[in-house]
């Protein structure tokens, strides 16, 4: 790992050119061009190289990246080649689906528990784990070392699920309910918000059918 600290959004990058890293190695091309990676990742070549240089990358004269060890790079500084056990609690719809999604194992997160507050879900089989209770949730971070929570609860309870994860001892939680945590300084959170990133793709779709308003500089008001 880097002794340095990235910036937080290089950082968010990162995991988009392991994406791509993936997809070329799997087309079997074994080294790319900073403008080719920048393309196949949907960045400016400019920003992929001054990214890459904070991991001490910067390809060869003439050769470029060679592939397969910048995925190693990436994926060491993004911790990826370590095993991460995972709890998620509030096993309903989301968290089914969760549960289920093989995309977490295959990049390093080990869902080791699932848990919910409705005794009736638990002992459910969900991917081969059985539910179990949330009062269990110290227990299990203690035994497993769990790095990550994830919340999948309604909003209302997602703060007190919080507030039980940090007092476990979780320093990292990814939280799916559409409420805003309040953590201590040493506790990373992020939220994932589907409902805000259709809010988004609203506003450029109403701003694409819009006439195109007229430039506020040549209005006389304002230029006054
Ligand atoms: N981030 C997204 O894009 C996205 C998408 C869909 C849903 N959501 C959110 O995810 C959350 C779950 O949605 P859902 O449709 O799966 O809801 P759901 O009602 O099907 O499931 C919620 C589960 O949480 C459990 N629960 C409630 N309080 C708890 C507590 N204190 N401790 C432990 N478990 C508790 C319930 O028993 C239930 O099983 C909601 O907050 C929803 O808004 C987010």
């Amino acid at each position: 790992m880097s002794p340095t600290r990235i910036p937080e959004a290089t950082v968010a990058r990162l995991p988009v050119y392991l994406r791509a890293l993936n997809s070329l190695l799997e087309r079997e091309i074994r080294t790319c061009s900073s403008e080719e990676l920048a393309s196949a990742a949907g960045v400016n070549s400019a920003k992929l190289r001054k990214d890459l240089s904070h991991l001490g990358s910067y390809g060869t004269r003439g050769v470029g990246y060679d592939v397969e060890y910048l995925r190693y790079q990436i994926a060491r500084e993004i911790g990826l080649t370590q095993d991460w056990p995972v709890v998620i609690v509030g096993i309903g719809n989301l968290g089914h689906a969760l549960a289920n999604y093989s995309g977490f194992s295959s990049r390093g997160f080990r869902t080791v528990a699932l848990l919910d507050a409705d005794a009736a879900r638990q002992g459910e089989l969900v991917a081969g784990l059985k539910i179990r209770p949330f009062t269990e949730l110290s227990a299990i971070v203690r035994e497993h070392g769990v790095a990550i929570g994830v919340i999948a609860t309604p909003a209302a309870a997602a703060q007190s699920v919080c507030d039980h994860m940090v007092d476990a001892g979780i320093r990292s939680v990814l939280n799916f309910a559409p409420t805003v945590l309040t953590v201590p300084p040493e506790v990373d959170v992020r939220m994932v918000d589907l409902s805000s990133e259709l809010q988004i793709l609203a506003y450029h779709e109403q701003r694409k059918s819009a006439p195109a308003s007229p430039d506020p500089t040549l209005d006389p008001e304002v230029v006054a």
